[in-house]
């Protein structure tokens, strides 16, 4: 079965990161190419090496010749995914002849370019090492685990994983948070020193097909996270609001600190991303306590009836995403663009906004997986300037905790910020807003009389 049509397909992929229509991720997830695992790896492989490529078609001969070559339709992706075949990947020989020909039939002159190229120290050989170089500077996040309470008590867990042979760590106040995650044996389990429901195990434990997982006791979440659900902490039996909250890992956690007696609604305007929430929900077990309302969390009217017991809520919304670690985006350049982080900003500030309209706020949690000032500090200071009579930010979070926001921000210390080199986590943003009572308000405003009559 000849692969042009995968070939095809990465080059689709390819194009639509290269014009920032779309993440590579989604562009894969999107294209309608069944096999997805070979379409991914092919176009990360691709657009890894791009530099090299591009380095190739310098040579006008090859690149006059590939780009009128009519099979090629003169798509640069294609040549790309093809000549990643030919000097890196599997060769062409899965490939039609219409495809395969033209390449094959300059190998010459591909080699001596990629030579002339290695001579100034941008061959394949010093690429591959960079990439080498790169990998052992990379920091390796472990893997946290959440204890869902909804399936057991934290107690039950220990007494469980006891049984089950591993060997539990207490987290020593001696030995650095570093080190103790990296000298993590496979067989261990440490429990985080800042979210009590949160185990880090060894990134080389096998656990995919470990039943706690696999039957959802326990719920992979990265520790950042965990953060918005944890610092909002809403009590058993409150109700909260999740506006953006497909797949739904934040709304599991609310879900176990609320239990039985509580409710969360989660929207999600994404019927698919909805519909696997519902999924995940109910195999976490908070089918009952969760109700998924797929449509856009903008156009409801917090004033009505049905919002009026809503006391915590997470805003979660859309974000570039940047803080993930093992993204494309250092090759592909993609999630800094600044209209696009202000299209986000302005519907990131719209979507918190409308949830501080809700009428019994108390508390509400606001993330992004950002590491951009622009989604982050610049969103929560637009904020309070519109809302800071009613609104202001928690302070003293987690007083342990490593990372803040930036200084240049009055409020900067009040927001927590996650980075994989100091926090082990993914990049990331939470401040909580709470409401100020009306006592403090009276007292605010009174001293505010006082100010302007002196
Ligand atoms: C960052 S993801 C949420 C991740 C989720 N909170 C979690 O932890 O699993 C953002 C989600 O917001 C949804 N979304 C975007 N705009 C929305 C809106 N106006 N109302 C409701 N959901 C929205 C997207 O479909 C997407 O699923």
């Amino acid at each position: 079965m000849p692969l042009d049509e995968l070939y095809f397909a990465v080059a689709d992929v390819v194009e639509r990161v290269k014009t920032k229509k779309k993440s590579l991720r989604s562009a894969v997830y999107e294209h309608q190419f069944q096999d997805k695992k070979k379409l991914l790896r092919l176009s990360c492989e691709t657009v890894k090496y791009a530099q090299l490529f591009d380095g190739l078609l310098e040579n006008s001969n090859l690149s006059t010749r590939l780009l009128d070559e009519r099979a090629y339709e003169g798509s640069l992706p294609l040549i790309h995914v093809l000549l990643y075949e030919f000097l890196i990947g599997n060769g062409l020989n899965q490939a039609t002849q219409r495809l395969k020909r033209p390449i094959h039939s300059l190998n010459m002159e591909i080699r001596q370019q990629e030579k002339a190229l290695s001579a100034q120290g941008r061959g394949l050989e010093q690429l591959r090492n960079g990439f080498e170089e790169e990998k052992e500077k990379e920091i390796e996040i472990p893997r946290y685990a959440r204890i869902n309470g909804l399936k057991w008590t934290r107690d039950e867990a220990i007494e469980t994983l006891r049984e089950e042979k591993w060997q539990i760590i207490d987290g020593s106040d001696t030995i650095p948070f570093s080190q103790q995650i990296t000298q993590l044996r496979d067989d261990q389990v440490l429990f985080d020193p800042h979210i009590p429901e949160l185990l880090i195990f060894a990134n080389s434990a096998n656990l995919h097909a470990y039943w706690m997982i696999e039957q959802r006791y326990l719920i992979f979440q990265d520790k950042a996270s965990c953060l918005p659900a944890f610092l909002i902490s809403p009590p058993s039996g409150s109700h909260c609001v999740d506006t953006c909250a497909a797949p739904g890992n934040k709304t599991s956690h609310l879900a176990a600190y609320v239990g039985n007696e509580g409710c969360v609604w989660a929207f999600d305007r994404d019927p698919t991303r909805a519909n696997t929430m519902k999924r995940l929900v109910k195999q976490s077990g908070a089918g009952d306590i969760v109700s998924v309302e797929c449509g856009d969390f903008l156009r409801i009217d917090p004033s009505e009836e049905r919002w009026k017991t809503v006391e915590f809520a997470v805003v979660d919304p859309p974000c570039s995403g940047s803080g993930m670690v093992k993204r494309m985006d250092e090759w592909t350049g993609s999630s800094a663009q600044a209209d696009r982080l202000g299209k986000l900003a302005n519907l990131q500030a719209m979507l918190l906004k409308h949830a501080l309209k809700l009428p019994s706020l108390k508390r509400l949690a606001y993330s992004t997986c950002s590491i951009h000032e622009e989604e982050n500090e610049q969103v929560v200071r637009e904020v309070l300037k519109e809302c800071s009579t009613d609104w202001r930010l928690a302070e003293n979070l987690l007083p342990m905790w490593a990372l803040r926001g930036k200084e240049s921000y009055e409020f900067g210390k009040h927001c927590l910020r996650a980075d994989p080199k100091i926090t082990f986590t993914n990049g990331f943003f939470v401040v909580v807003f709470e409401r100020i009572e009306e006592k403090k308000k009276k007292k605010k405003a009174k001293k505010r009389k006082i100010d302007d009559e002196c």
